[in-house]
């Protein structure tokens, strides 16, 4: 195996606990699977690309992250999906809305905060070359 193959096992290893300690919190409980669409029926009129937890916690297996920008990307789409389908004034809607842009803020400060950034830097360049 390359040196390389290393480090993105590294990175597997760094992205699944981050995944995990998000999908425990139950503030973010809605987004820890994909949205029911038999519950939610005109979803995909709306969101043409979603993403949930679970579903991230599989793409880290099939290592579809080769960098925690690429991890991050995905929860930012999370919360922009909740955002663009939940824009009422109503309280449940501002409730989820609130929740997505905690999950957000969440999942940056938690690799903000674990994740060397020289580490990260070397992940991009693997990245880039892939
Ligand atoms: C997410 C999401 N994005 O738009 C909306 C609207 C939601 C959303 C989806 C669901 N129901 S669900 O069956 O798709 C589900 C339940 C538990 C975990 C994950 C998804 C419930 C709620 C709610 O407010 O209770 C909100």
């Amino acid at each position: 195996k390359r040196k390389e193959d290393y480090k993105l096992r590294e990175l597997r290893i760094f992205l699944r606990d981050i995944c995990r300690k998000l999908a425990s919190n139950r503030r973010f409980y809605k987004f820890t699977k994909p949205v029911d669409l038999e519950e939610v029926t005109d979803y995909l009129d709306i969101i043409k690309q979603p993403m949930d937890l679970e579903t991230m916690m599989t793409k880290v297996d099939m290592h579809k992250y080769n960098c925690a920008k690429e991890f991050l990307d995905d929860i930012d789409l999370i919360c922009a999906n909740a955002l663009e389908y939940n824009p009422d004034r109503t309280s449940s809607d501002k409730q989820i809305r609130h929740e997505a842009c905690s999950l957000r803020d969440h999942a940056h400060a938690l690799i903000e905060v674990e994740m060397d950034s020289d580490f990260e830097i070397e992940c991009q360049d693997i990245a880039k070359r892939r």
